[in-house]
């Protein structure tokens, strides 16, 4: 499958100096949900900006369905719909007048038909002729969606979707992102929330210090989080692992006095009753175990720690 946005090599470095993005390379497919993940400062928001043609790239290259973002601007900006993590638009228009107004800023020609779809499919359309200020929240961020959407772009960039919105709220959002892929638009999200990107992403993008660190299909990512951690205490003090237990790969702690088994849940033997009968032979006795369980938050954690 050919990407429908290839980043080749792109680095930033602002005027004032600091370089926020270094050398990434990534290409995002056509149909999927990307989700990019990284603390605050990772550089997202200046990647996506990069990518949407608000900020200017210090080197290499991106393409847009095959439109070089710099030498074919236009044709590579009205590929994509993008919704900024802060809510801006004009308070006292109407729904409808807003929406259509995005339109224009595209140089589209009216089309009322696909505002009163985009409206409907967002659940927005009883409230067409209300002015924004008098929405809620929820309202206000989906009506910013049928904003970026209002030109029929096959590419919806989510900066911060749902953040400070209510698990109820957020939960709605994410139907409206499922069912706008099904509609086969292309979504990249970025989130603080770990929940919504495994919830809902088919590919993750973990970003620190402006670098692309991890690229992985939700699913393998889900399949490193069966993997389960057993952490023998033990009675007296080790050295080192005996050699007869090499087979295990065993941790153990600085102070020789637990060691830990990394084990898959999902695999057909975990290995647990040898290990224990090994560690019985080797003479090693044990006063306490305790299990647990990596997540993503884990993995997200110990990737972006700083060195
Ligand atoms: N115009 C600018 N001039 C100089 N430095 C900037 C500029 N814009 C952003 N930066 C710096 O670049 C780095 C990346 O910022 P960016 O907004 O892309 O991060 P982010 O991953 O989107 O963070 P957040 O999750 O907080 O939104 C930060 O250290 C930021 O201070």
């Amino acid at each position: 499958m050919s990407p429908i946005i290839s980043v080749s090599n792109l680095s930033k470095t602002y005027g004032s100096g600091f370089k926020a993005l270094n050398n990434i390379n990534l290409e995002i497919n056509k149909g999927e949900i990307f989700a990019l993940l990284g603390p605050n400062g990772a550089g997202k928001t200046t990647l996506i900006s990069i990518i949407c043609g608000i900020a200017n790239p210090s080197q290499g290259k991106i393409a847009v369905a095959g439109h070089d973002i710099v030498s074919d601007y236009r044709a590579a900006r009205s590929m994509i719909g993008l919704v900024p993590q802060e809510l801006h638009t004009d308070a006292f228009e109407s729904v409808w007048a807003t929406v259509s107004f995005s339109r224009g800023l595209f140089g589209k020609p009216k089309n009322p038909a696909h505002i009163e779809k985009v409206l409907k499919d967002l659940s927005l359309w009883d409230k067409k002729d209300n002015k924004i200020v008098t929405l809620s929240g929820g309202m206000k961020r989906r009506v910013m969606i049928a904003k970026a959407l209002s030109h029929e772009p096959q590419i919806l960039f989510l900066d911060e979707p749902t953040a400070g919105v209510d698990v109820e709220l957020r939960k709605g959002m994410w139907e409206v992102v499922r069912a706008l892929q099904a509609s086969g638009v292309t979504i990249i999200l970025t989130t603080h929330y770990i929940e919504e990107a495994e919830e809902m992403a088919d590919r993750i993008g973990v970003i620190n210090k402006g670098e692309i660190i991890l690229i992985e299909n939700k699913t393998t990512l889900m399949q490193k989080l069966g993997r389960k951690q057993l952490t023998l205490q033990l009675q007296g003090r080790l050295d080192c692992v005996p050699p007869a237990l090499a087979a295990y790969s065993l941790e153990l702690s600085s102070d020789g006095r637990a060691v830990t088994y990394d084990y898959d849940t999902k695999g057909e033997r975990t290995g647990i009753t040898s290990l224990l009968s090994d560690l019985r032979n080797a003479g090693v006795r044990i006063s306490d175990l305790d299990t647990r369980q990596s997540s993503l938050e884990d993995i997200f954690v110990s990737l972006v720690r700083a060195p």
